[in-house]
């Protein structure tokens, strides 16, 4: 495909997006807007497992798209660039920002939701976790569709619940990390779940689930989410339905977590996905209008948003892995494989 490279529409850890237009005569098999996601060698490796879990994946309606990949010089610097269907109305974090703290009605987060867990249940049933289910990877479209996004940290994992690897390893964002992700390094599907979670409190109450003082070690978050008895906040507006539902996404042992299966014939996410809701539009028209359209800075918790961190000091017991993490002055934060580095 020939195309040409436009605005910047967001930023990530290891990329930068833009909007491009398609300039290929036979411009028919292809939409005439597209995004690249693009990145140096610093972030090739993150791309290229990206490129390859959406080819395994294949066509999913909740799934954003990609055209292929295309390697390009620009300005003297080498670039690896993913092609991606273009989701005009960005992500679900640029969304919630333009709300300046309100959440959305719940009609909407049922619906999104609803998506989410179809994107997710297609991922889980092709044996891949998806490891950084967030607002940020949650795009929207002109025409109502919910897709997820950004399958850099992606793994095949058949449903097999087991280590990684030895070790601690931190895996996308903390904010939404499973406790067994803190206390085993298990990323598999249940830990999908637990994330979703996470982003229905965000939706609906326009706050994390967990709420963290600015500045503060992501350590002690991950030491609530691992070894203390707290869960993340169920909004007590929220209707029983909500509630019931959340309580379902978290619960401690990935066991006895619902699976997306189960979970999408929840009564929560039940619902009539014709339905319009003219609320959503209203506000987001009216908040649009008064606020920037792209995020200037992909950090949305100050330091550290977004990592995946290997320190190799094997532990048993999770209170000691973490405490290993706290008392280390610095983690090795290499490349390694499709594990990627910490901003
Ligand atoms: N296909 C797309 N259409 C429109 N906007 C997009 C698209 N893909 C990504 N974006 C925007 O760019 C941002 C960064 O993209 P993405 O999350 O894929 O990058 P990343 O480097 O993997 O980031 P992260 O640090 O979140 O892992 C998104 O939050 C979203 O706002």
């Amino acid at each position: 495909m020939e195309w040409v490279r436009g605005d910047t529409i967001g930023f990530g850890t290891f990329s930068t997006v833009s909007v491009a237009t398609n300039i290929s005569k036979d411009s028919g098999e292809f939409p005439r807007l597209i995004a690249v996601k693009s990145s140096d060698s610093y972030g090739a490796a993150s791309l290229s497992n990206e490129k390859s879990v959406l080819d395994s994946l294949g066509d999913c309606p909740e799934i954003v798209r990609c055209y292929g990949e295309e390697r390009t010089v620009e300005n003297g610097e080498k670039l690896h660039n993913l092609l991606l269907e273009y989701a005009s109305r960005g992500s679900l974090a640029t969304q919630l920002k333009k709300l300046g703290g309100e959440g959305l009605p719940e009609s909407t987060v049922r619906r999104h939701t609803g998506s989410v867990l179809r994107g997710l249940r297609h991922v889980h049933a092709k044996g891949f976790a998806h490891c950084d289910i967030k607002l940020g990877n949650i795009l929207l479209f002109n025409d109502g569709a919910v897709k997820i996004a950004d399958f850099g940290l992606a793994r095949r994992v058949d449903g097999v619940l087991t280590p990684s690897k030895e070790g601690v390893e931190i895996r996308g964002t903390p904010l939404y990390m499973a406790p067994e992700s803190v206390n085993y390094n298990e990323y598999g599907s249940a830990a999908d779940v637990w994330a979703l979670g996470c982003a229905v409190v965000e939706m609906i109450s326009g706050k994390t689930a967990w709420s963290v003082k600015e500045g503060s070690h992501f350590m002690s978050l991950l030491l609530r989410i691992g070894a203390g008895g707290e869960s993340p906040m169920i909004p007590e507006f929220l209707s029983e339905e909500g509630k019931d539902f959340l309580s379902k996404c978290f619960v401690k042992d990935p066991e006895k977590r619902w699976t997306v299966e189960m979970l999408l014939n929840h009564p929560f996410v039940d619902v009539d996905c014709d339905e319009h809701d003219q609320r959503e539009d209203y506000v987001l028209k009216v908040k649009e209008e008064e606020a920037p359209t792209s995020p200037k800075c992909p950090f949305e918790f100050p330091d550290w948003e977004l990592m995946s961190s290997d320190s190799h000091t094997p532990s048993d017991s999770p209170v000691k892995r973490l405490g290993s993490l706290v008392s280390e002055s610095l983690p090795d934060w290499s490349v390694e494989g499709d594990w990627v580095t910490v901003r």
